[in-house]
């Protein structure tokens, strides 16, 4: 094991803005091809329909601090981490599994990994669209507010020049043409891990 993935482990690292729809391809994905999600931990509250244990790990700022990560940052103010746990949780089941995490965290799986980590970077054509994309999710207007002024929903709007040569840049503005290009990705990747 190296970084808590074997070396036949890959990991499909789902990143971008906020509302890109980073959550909705990772969910197409374990619908439509079986690949497992791996559960990071966050102190920030859950919103309504998330449930503790399978659209996050939510944690005290206390207990936040017992897992072991392999890399945490501070997003809009709350704590998210993605511990050696949850990823052995979800490499026990598949070699294959998907996260969700924001650019930074990105760039630390692309330098721990290398090519076992591939990247998907989301773009939508109008980021203004973003806001009611998160609206429409139901988000609590106040916690909206604070995100879109982030310096973190800034940085994440661009992707970061270290994972430019490695990153599968898709933009999300039309789903049918999104879920096209997951599936000929898909494709790709089980044609590398059959050959390997
Ligand atoms: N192609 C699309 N067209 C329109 N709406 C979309 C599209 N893709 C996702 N959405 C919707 O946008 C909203 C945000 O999507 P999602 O929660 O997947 O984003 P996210 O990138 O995971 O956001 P965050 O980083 O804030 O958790 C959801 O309501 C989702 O249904
Ligand atoms: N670097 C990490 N980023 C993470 C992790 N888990 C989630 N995220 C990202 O945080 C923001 C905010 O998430 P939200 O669920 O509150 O909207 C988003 O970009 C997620 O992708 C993690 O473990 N590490």
């Amino acid at each position: 094991m190296t970084n808590g993935v074997s070396e036949r482990g890959r990991v499909i690292v789902i990143t971008g803005a906020t509302g890109t729809g980073k959550t909705t391809v990772s969910d197409y994905l374990t619908k439509r091809f079986g690949i497992p999600q791996v559960i990071t931990h966050t102190t920030r509250p859950p919103r309504p329909g998330e449930t503790d244990g399978i659209d996050y790990y939510f944690e005290s700022p206390e207990s936040f601090q017992k897992n072991h990560y392999l890399e945490s940052v501070t997003y809009a103010g709350n704590r998210y981490g993605s511990s050696y746990e949850g990823l052995d949780r979800g490499l026990a089941h598949s070699p294959l599994v998907s996260i969700v995490l924001d650019t930074a965290g990105a760039e630390t799986y692309a330098k721990e990994l290398g090519d076992r980590a591939i990247i998907i970077f989301l773009t939508v054509a109008t980021p203004m669209e973003l806001a009611n994309r998160i609206e429409s999710r139901g988000d609590n207007p106040e916690m909206i507010r604070q995100r879109l002024a982030s310096p973190d929903f800034q940085r994440d709007l661009k992707l970061p020049e270290d994972l430019q040569p490695v990153a599968h840049v898709i933009s999300n503005d039309n789903w049918a043409e999104t879920k096209r290009r997951l599936d000929a990705l898909v494709s790709r990747i089980y044609d590398k891990l059959m050959t390997s």
